[in-house]
């Protein structure tokens, strides 16, 4: 009898332990049919915290590890989530953004942000719709607008309040179950044998932790401190825009960026929120006068506020006494990575352009939804090294947005700034009069500028389109030796803003892509069902 009661009460312990060792074993048999590559296998020292901002919680079995949630990281991260795959997202600081960078987002990006189901984040934080540019010069006024009579009635220019724009991106990748997003901040990759397998981060409250994942997409910005051996990066530092916010005023023209094509350089208008107008005034070279001593305000009160249109004077002048003014270096860098078992970068990271086109984000986007195409049919990152080679088409099969929107920042940039040489004004003055033109003459550089028709051969086109109509401007009706030899120094000049940057982007990749071996690599078609051997 005593036997019988204690074997009674020493069932549910047995209950218990067959129960755990049961659901313990299928665990194991579940991670181990995951775990049959080598990288998945590093996953087993991982260290498990928890999202910090709701999504799932970081586990140890992540497919990818996103370094990073500004733009790029957090539209990434939602887009790969979406794919079904675990992502962990690692971003130094989770709170509300608040920078004077990637405020307009072209109709191109807009599009983009469709294809990967996001364009709701532009929803309920005050965005404005832009629908083209206003370009000044001497007075006089040009409206450009986005040909975008063929596209749905929604698509537009988006411009906005960064900060905002992000958190909602970071909060519809977190509502995944299967994305989780941690603060910290990456301080290394973690390298075995040439491939990356995760990265070493701190937490925010100085912990230092270890993740592992076969593939790390590092997108942690323009001052990256992680992608030097991941690429070789040539930044330049053309000019820095200081940044001021216009309230109680109107643009000129409703809805439209403004660009004055002022001396040294230009300054751009355009609307933040329903009452706000971000100015961005460029200032030449890497060092701008200093705010703290007050030379800056004096610079723009003297220089940039004589230049401002009328209807933006009084506001512009108040956001100077204000006193709220930032600054940010505008950097360019080509694309030039090394590609990296293990590991891939993304954004500014990877690739950056004069931000006077607001291009940024366009391309960032255009890249997501390339890797997005290419990452389908792969059920299995494991295989580091054939991953690698499998991605590495996607350098070029980004190259026609990416080059053509980095190419016409970077002329645009020369193009529009002011010069001592004759030719170079000239070559403003051919510009500012072409794209007045209309017709194609606009239509055709906006579309490209708004990501809406990235081709690079157009883009050429256009561009000695201009110079040949400013030579024509300068020889009719009657040329005169000083007149020619201006001609002949415009093309020479613009020839010598051009081809820089084409051979930087890369000419057979930017022109000729199909002579590129790796562009083959590249699934025959973007059907999900197609299975790739990598
Ligand atoms: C002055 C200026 C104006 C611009 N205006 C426009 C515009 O109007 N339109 C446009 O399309 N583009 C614009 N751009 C470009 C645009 O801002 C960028 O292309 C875009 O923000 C790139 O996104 P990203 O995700 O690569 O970088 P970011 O958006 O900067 O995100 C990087 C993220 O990484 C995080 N991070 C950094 N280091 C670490 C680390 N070690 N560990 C963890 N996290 C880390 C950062 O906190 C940040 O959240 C502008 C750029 C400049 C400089």
């Amino acid at each position: 009898m005593v036997d019988l009661t204690l074997f009674a009460s020493l069932l549910p312990f047995l209950f218990g332990f067959l129960f755990l060792y049961y659901f313990g074993f299928l665990r194991k048999k579940n991670q181990d049919i995951r775990s049959n590559s080598p990288a998945s296998a590093a996953t087993t020292t991982t260290t498990t915290t928890t999202a910090v901002v709701g999504g799932g919680e970081c586990g140890s079995r992540d497919d990818v590890i996103i370094v990073g949630a500004g733009v790029a990281g957090a539209a990434l991260a939602h887009t790969l989530g979406k794919e079904g795959r675990r992502v962990r997202v690692i971003e130094r600081d989770l709170t509300e953004p608040d920078r004077i960078v990637g405020e307009l987002l072209q109709p191109g990006g807009y599009l983009k942000l469709v294809e990967l189901g996001l364009e709701d984040c532009v929803e309920e934080i005050d965005a404005q719709r832009v629908f083209g540019y206003a370009l000044f010069k001497d007075g006089k006024a040009t409206r450009l607008s986005y040909p975008l009579e063929k596209f749905h009635s929604d698509v537009s220019g988006r411009s906005f309040h960064n900060g905002r724009f992000i958190q909602r991106m970071r909060e519809k990748a977190s509502s995944l179950p299967n994305v989780c997003v941690d603060q910290g901040t990456v301080t290394s990759l973690l390298e075995e044998n040439g491939t990356i397998r995760g990265v070493q981060y701190k937490t925010k409250s100085g912990q230092e932790l270890k993740a592992y994942a076969p593939l790390t997409i590092v997108c942690d910005g323009c001052f990256s401190n992680l992608r030097r051996s991941l690429c070789s990066p040539k930044v330049e530092v053309p000019s820095c825009f200081v940044g001021l916010v216009l309230e109680n005023c109107q643009l000129p023209f409703a809805n439209h960026g403004h660009v004055i094509l002022a001396d040294p350089s230009p300054i751009l208008f355009y609307p933040i929120s329903s009452t706000e107008i971000r100015c961005l005034v460029d200032v030449p070279g890497e060092k701008v006068p200093s705010i703290s001593n007050g030379e800056m305000a004096k610079y723009l009160n003297t220089v940039i506020a004589p230049q401002v249109p009328p209807e933006l004077h009084d506001a512009f002048i108040s956001a100077i006494e204000k006193g709220n003014i930032r600054t940010m270096p505008n950097r360019s860098m080509p694309a030039a990575p090394h590609p990296t078992p293990g590991a891939l970068l993304m954004g500014d990271a990877f690739n950056m352009r004069h931000p006077l086109t607001g291009g940024g984000m366009t391309v960032a986007l255009s890249d997501i939804v390339v890797l997005r195409n290419l990452l389908k049919p792969l059920n299995d990152l494991g295989d580091a090294s054939a991953l690698c080679k499998y991605l590495e088409c996607f350098y070029t099969l980004r190259k026609p947005v990416a080059s053509t929107i980095n190419t016409l920042a970077g002329a645009l940039y020369k193009v529009f700034s002011a010069s001592p040489d004759e030719a170079r004004n000239e070559m403003r003055q051919a510009c500012f009069d072409y794209l007045s033109l209309g017709g194609v003459c606009s239509n055709g550089p906006v579309s490209l500028l708004s990501g809406l028709n990235p081709r690079p051969l157009s883009l050429v086109c256009h561009f000695f389109a201009v110079a040949i109509f400013g030579v024509g401007r300068l020889l009719l009706p009657f040329p005169s030796p000083k007149r020619m030899w201006i001609g002949a120094r415009l093309i020479s000049s613009a020839s010598g803003i051009i081809f820089p940057i084409i051979k930087a982007e890369g000419v057979r990749q930017m022109f000729f892509p199909a002579t590129v071996p790796a562009y083959h690599r590249a699934p025959p078609t973007k059907d999900s069902d197609v299975d790739v051997q990598i």
